[in-house]
């Protein structure tokens, strides 16, 4: 089968990754998955708000000791001023630290609801739609989109609410003051909001864009990495090397320009700040002169103007934040509407539904598949397995024969026709029938890191040691397995016991025989070294007696010991019998067959 990972590439990137959700769409997720932490969020806000009252208190204090500095208060009122600024310092420390708690509560639970049910969602959309979106994009969705979402809900919403209330509650200190005090401040309101459309017309496409090429940096490192096999024995690493610097170049080039908006921006906010803080100390000018208001009010005016800088600095500057965790959380939500292989709920997971299952047909009717639409690669596959049979698929590279093995095996869903399971439409089996139905083994298999056991009994968790070394037995695995320093607990996969390709193919094939299933689909690589591939075919075939069997074979000697032959070309059916009949008559198979032999693999 074609690795998935180096499929041929989909023209349009954009078209093929997985869809965003629309901004309400995603605010509406997060505040239903919220909702348990409702109460820890009313909470944030009202800690929250008392921290910014209590930093009304700075202005008004220091405007109440110019006036006694000047003559215009008592003596005494100097140190009600200092008290009220002590306890303003600690009421705001103890009430920010208590809002940043339970901001972090209530963003934390919804966050991991929406993470788990993102990944579970991911769990079950159908392979070939990953595929199709590349492994890049699913995994900067599951990890750079999360951890922008966590670090935005961690700092930048308790930043942003307090920032807010802060410039509300001071706007409310400069209009009590003199309501022309407010007005002149407003001054700079305009300024600001300019400032902030014109920052995020730009900015928003490239954030866009920036998540789009991290995706595609993150497919080529991944891919450079699953490929190691390939990429080493074909000497192409600068290749790749030269594939990741671009795509990381591209990454590099879009921070860039984050960093050349958000200079700008930061920069006219400034200039608004000064045209307001001007406008403030003139109008206190003029009404100080006027005999309208004391000097202290005047310094307070100019206090609570000069302490807005900061919140609005941050607030506004919190948009990127927050609109690159938007950007993000629509990446995340999104990933909830691509519709999945629908898994009815099953109270006992595995165990109950391992085998064994009594041998059942297949009925193959007309089957189309595609990987893209419009491009199938089976055209109206039709044909029928008997109880017990066993089918070898033979044909040239592409062919189609992986692709007709993973429909039966239920991996890959049909565009048109049908696939039956003992007279039952596949598609109406539920997932754990059809797994304990079809059971098959891939070119491609995976190794669990984990101890031998844990990657046996993921297949069969109530499995028994004694369960587990019989099927080890039965492919042949147990030499071997015997020779492993902790046996079955030895550590394997990443990090643990390398095992051969051989190793992992039996592997492969004990998890079948713990399974036991009715049907079984052997796609198995072949291995390089003859000895090492008949142990392996003769394996299989100890694992297949008394079951219904499709086996595509990468050697023809599999094929010459199957019941019956078919032969494939450009995704048909293009000869269908016995190895005699197939020999006795020309055509394709008869051509393989002289090439085989003549190669002389069979006699080697
Ligand atoms: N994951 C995939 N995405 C897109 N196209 C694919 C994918 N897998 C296979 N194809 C295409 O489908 C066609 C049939 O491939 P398939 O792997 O079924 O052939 P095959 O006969 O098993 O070949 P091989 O013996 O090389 O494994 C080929 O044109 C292949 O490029």
């Amino acid at each position: 089968m074609t690795d998935p990972k180096t499929a041929p590439p989909v023209p349009d990137r954009e078209q093929s990754l997985l869809p965003r959700a629309s901004g309400r769409a995603a605010a509406a997720e997060l505040l239903r998955l919220a909702k348990p932490w409702a109460g820890s969020g009313v909470l944030a806000v009202l800690s929250l708000l008392l921290a910014s009252l209590a930093t009304l208190a700075v202005p008004l204090g220091v405007g109440a000791m110019v006036d006694v500095v000047t003559g215009n208060r008592p003596q005494e009122a100097m140190f009600w001023a200092l008290g009220a600024l002590l306890g303003a310092a600690a009421l705001g420390g103890v009430c920010t630290w208590l809002g940043g708690t339970f901001v972090a509560r209530f963003s934390e639970g919804a966050l991991a609801r929406l993470r788990q049910k993102v990944i579970g969602h991911l769990m079950r959309i159908r392979l070939v739609r990953i595929e199709r979106a590349g492994l890049g994009d699913v995994v900067s969705r599951v990890s750079a989109d999360v951890e922008r979402v966590s670090s935005a809900a961690k700092s930048g919403v308790t930043q942003f609410v307090s920032a807010t209330f802060t410039i509300v509650l001071t706007l409310f200190g400069l209009a009590a003051l003199d309501y022309r005090f407010a007005l002149a401040g407003l001054v700079a309101v305009p300024l600001q909001l300019w400032t902030l459309w014109r920052y995020l017309k730009k900015s928003a496409p490239i954030y866009a864009e920036q998540r789009v090429a991290e995706g595609a940096r993150a497919q080529e490192i991944l891919q450079s990495q699953y490929g190691r096999s390939t990429i080493d024995a074909f000497g192409v690493a600068e290749v790749f090397l030269g594939r990741i610097g671009a795509s990381s170049r591209r990454t590099v080039d879009l921070e860039r320009s984050v960093v050349r908006v958000l200079t700008v921006f930061f920069g006219r906010l400034n200039a608004a700040e000064f045209v307001g803080l001007g406008c403030i100390l003139a109008t206190g000018f003029w009404l100080y002169s006027a005999g309208e208001v004391s000097l202290g009010a005047c310094s307070a005016a100019a206090l609570f103007f000069a302490q807005l800088f900061n919140p609005i600095n941050l607030a506004l500057g919190l948009f990127d934040v927050v609109q690159q965790a938007g950007s993000a959380l629509t990446r995340l939500v999104g990933v909830l509407s691509v519709p999945i292989a629908e898994a009815p709920q099953r109270p006992v997971p595995g165990a109950a539904l391992v085998g064994p299952v009594a041998a059942k047909a297949i009925s193959v009717r007309d089957l189309v598949v595609s990987y893209r639409p419009g491009h199938p690669v089976l055209h109206a596959v039709s044909t029928e397995i008997g109880i017990g049979e066993h089918v070898a698929v033979v044909g040239s590279s592409g062919a189609g024969k992986s692709t007709l093995g993973s429909a039966i095996n239920g991996d890959r869903e049909a565009e048109s026709g049908q696939i039956l399971i003992g007279g039952v439409p596949l598609s109406d089996l539920a997932p754990d029938e059809l797994r304990s139905s079809v059971a098959s083994v891939s070119q491609k298999t995976h190794v669990f890191s984990g101890t031998l056991a844990e990657d046996l009994r993921l297949v069969k968790p109530r499995a028994s040691d004694e369960e587990l070394h019989a099927a080890l037995c039965e492919v042949g695995a147990g030499p071997w397995v015997a020779e492993l320093p902790a046996g079955l607990a030895t550590l394997v996969g990443a990090g643990g016991q390398q095992l051969s390709a051989v190793q992992e193919q039996q592997l492969a094939l004990a998890r079948i025989a713990l399974i036991d299933p009715g049907i079984v689909v052997l796609d198995e690589a072949t291995a390089e070294d003859t000895a090492n591939s008949r142990s392996l075919e003769q394996a299989a075939a100890r694992l297949i007696a008394g079951k219904t069997a499709v086996v595509i074979a990468h050697r023809l000697s599999q094929a010459a010991a199957a019941d019956r032959i078919i032969v494939m070309a450009e995704g048909r059916i293009v000869q269908d019998g016995t190895h005699e009949e197939l020999l006795a008559e020309p055509g394709r198979y008869r051509g393989l067959w002289d090439a085989w032999t003549a190669s002389g693999v069979e006699s080697a």
